[in-house]
């Protein structure tokens, strides 16, 4: 971790036109509740500070269990090299009016949270993307929060004080099934993202939003803010298979984005009620045979399915981690590839870009990096890097 004390890593700034704020968001009590953290379009007004990038010890907590560190261990550790992170977002900037926005809902990965995919989400909201990034409640984050209604017999009037209630990943049991847990598990998470739509689209409409968190951000500004015929999902691994499935239980979202998706959560029966356009980003490292036979289960001739896999990434290219690590640590936890980690997140943000524009009907020039969902140009192939034969033959 030495070479993380160096800290003159930074998470890469939005290359588009828009600045970048950012804030959070949390309705309804308990784990039913809709936690999220936004990135949107803000005006340039340059009082705001950044956005802090890890925004409680508690994440340090649940990453360490996540990761088998002695929970102490990890605090001190994570406290003395990523405590004071931010990432390239105004916090609580206002937000820049005049336009209707499409919008993406975006799920982070098993052992993650709302916060460490912010390098992708700022692009996206730089480049005029409303990203609502939810934190899901199925035990799958290394931690997330909410506040339980504890009715408080005590008080007069018996007026229920709220109470803060911290949620760790849950491992697996050893006599556990893990398809039986990541199914359930998934089914939350798609329930989650449509609820995170709901959220966005009542806020759109203007409807008074109680946030729970003690964030002064003005949401009444967000009115009329979404172009609410562009909504696409997208998300890195669990998030994948979480995007699949939430593109099977509502239309509303428009087209997917499956970054290094981890198909085991996914059952057989909900591949043919995926109809909208689908792009696996795939990284040259993670994937293997039986995982991309399961991505082209979902590949049938009347359907809009692109895959490429960019090379020199792995699965940890997705994740902000990528960019705050020295080459050996980045090596030894398997967090950085052979490529540079700003060129692997150029070529999924800009084939991400194109892949909206093409199915959400965006009028922008994103359509310039069309190639890319062809697999044509530096550090990307069409399909995957798997050699699929041998198993093929055997699954036969
Ligand atoms: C430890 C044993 N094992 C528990 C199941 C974790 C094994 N593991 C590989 C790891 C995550 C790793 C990691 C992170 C972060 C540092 C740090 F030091 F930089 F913080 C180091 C080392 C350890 C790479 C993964 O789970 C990979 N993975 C992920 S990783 C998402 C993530 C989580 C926390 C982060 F901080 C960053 C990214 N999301 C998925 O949806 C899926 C998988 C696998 C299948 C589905």
């Amino acid at each position: 971790f030495k070479d993380m004390g160096s800290n003159l890593k930074r998470i890469p700034e939005g290359k588009g036109p828009y600045s970048v704020g950012c804030t959070d968001l949390m309705t309804g009590h308990g784990i039913q509740g809709t936690f999220l953290r936004l990135y949107y379009p803000s005006q340039n007004d340059t009082s705001n500070e950044e956005t802090l990038w890890i925004p409680k010890k508690e994440y340090y907590r649940g990453l360490s269990d996540f990761l088998n560190i002695y929970r102490k261990l990890g605090e001190f550790i994570f406290t003395c090299y990523i405590g004071s992170v931010t990432c390239p977002a105004k916090w609580d900037a206002a937000f820049q009016p005049g336009e209707k926005y499409p919008l993406v809902i975006f799920s982070h990965g098993l052992g993650a949270f709302r916060t460490i995919y912010s390098a992708i989400c700022i692009e996206m909201a730089s480049q005029g993307f409303v990203v609502a990034a939810v934190e899901h409640r199925d035990q799958s984050s290394s931690a997330t929060f909410y506040y339980s209604e504890k009715p408080d017999f005590k008080a007069k009037g018996n007026a229920p004080e709220l109470h803060k209630e911290w949620m760790y990943y849950r491992k697996l049991g050893s006599d556990e099934d893990e398809v039986e847990l990541r199914r359930q598990q998934v089914q939350q998470r798609a329930d989650e993202c449509i609820r995170a739509l709901d959220v966005m689209l009542d806020i759109n409409s203007g409807k008074p939003t109680v946030n729970m968190l003690p964030v002064n951000f003005n949401w009444i500004c967000l009115k009329d803010c979404i172009d609410i015929e562009k909504i696409a999902v997208m998300g890195h691994s669990f998030g994948a298979a979480t995007t699949i499935e939430t593109l099977s239980k509502d239309v509303r979202f428009k087209c997917g984005i499956a970054l290094d998706a981890w198909m085991l959560p996914l059952s057989d029966d909900v591949y043919p009620r995926v109809h909208q356009p689908l792009l696996f980003i795939n990284s040259e490292k993670f994937q293997w045979a039986l995982n991309v036979l399961e991505m082209k289960k979902l590949d049938c001739k009347d359907r809009e399915r692109k895959m490429i896999t960019i090379k020199g990434s792995l699965h940890q290219s997705f994740p902000d981690f990528t960019f705050l690590v020295g080459n050996i640590v980045g090596k030894v936890f398997k967090l950085k590839g052979d490529v540079d980690p700003n060129t692997v997140i150029d070529v999924s943000n800009k084939a991400s870009l194109a892949f909206l524009q093409k199915y959400l009907g965006l009028k922008k020039d994103f359509n310039k990096w069309d190639p890319l969902l062809d697999g044509k140009g530096l550090n990307v192939i069409p399909g995957t890097n798997v050699d699929l034969t041998l198993v093929a033959s055997q699954a036969k």
